[in-house]
């Protein structure tokens, strides 16, 4: 019996769309990581990194891995931008936040933003992936490092993990997605939200 539940729950999970949210204080890298990482799953070539301006609407990248379909939100990370995040925070399966590793003077900055985002209540239970960007520059620090400054309190009951990436030479990516499908894929939240999305129905 629980077999049979758990092909049909590989099944439903396999259908539906998950949506990964990239966030992070301006400059961090989050379009350039979402352009390479377009071009590692699929065929085509994302905007090199000199045609990419600040964010200041919603970039959407759609990837599939395994058969799951990675529908990515990246959203503008200049203060002024920061309120709009919380908008798509219910409908997020898992949570992306990009730190600039070669910038310390912004880490205070980045800390801050990431704990308001963990405070909030529309984020119970939503998997956060924390990444120490650039790490292609010889000042940028380890994702250890990162995560001592970050000095996360409460993060015990959310699942999470610190990977030091490059947007520019693609370190770490794939292995940053993996983890994405594989903790999505066990999370209760998936389950809550997809719960939700079935009683809404197809809609019109
Ligand atoms: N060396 C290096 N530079 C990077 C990397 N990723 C991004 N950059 C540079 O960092 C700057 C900001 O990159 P964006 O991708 O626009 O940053 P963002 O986080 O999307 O910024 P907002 O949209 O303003 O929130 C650009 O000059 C990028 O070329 C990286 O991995 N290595
Ligand atoms: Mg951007």
């Amino acid at each position: 019996m629980f077999s049979l539940f758990y092909g049909l729950w590989k099944y439903l999970f396999s259908k539906m769309e998950l949506h990964v949210l990239i966030l992070g204080i301006d400059k961090a890298g989050k379009t350039t990581l979402l352009e390479k990482m377009k071009s590692v799953y699929s065929n085509i070539e994302g905007l090199p990194p000199d045609r990419i301006v600040p964010t200041v609407g919603l970039n959407i990248g759609r990837i599939e891995v395994a058969s799951r379909k990675l529908v990515f939100w990246d959203l503008g990370g200049q203060f002024g931008l920061r309120s709009i995040w919380e908008k798509y925070y219910e409908e997020a399966h898992a949570v992306v936040f990009v730190v600039d590793a070669a910038s310390p003077s912004r880490f205070e900055d980045a800390k801050s933003a990431l704990e308001k985002v963990l405070r909030h209540e529309d984020l119970q239970g939503a998997p956060l992936l924390i990444l120490a960007n650039k790490q292609d520059l010889p000042e940028a620090v380890s994702a250890e490092e990162i995560s001592r400054y970050l000095d996360l309190k409460k993060l015990d009951e959310r699942v999470y993990m610190f990977e030091a990436v490059s947007a520019f030479d693609g370190m770490g990516i794939r292995e940053s997605v993996e983890w994405l499908v594989e903790v999505m894929e066990r999370s209760k939240r998936t389950e809550t939200l997809r719960a939700r999305a079935s009683a809404m129905g197809p809609g019109p």
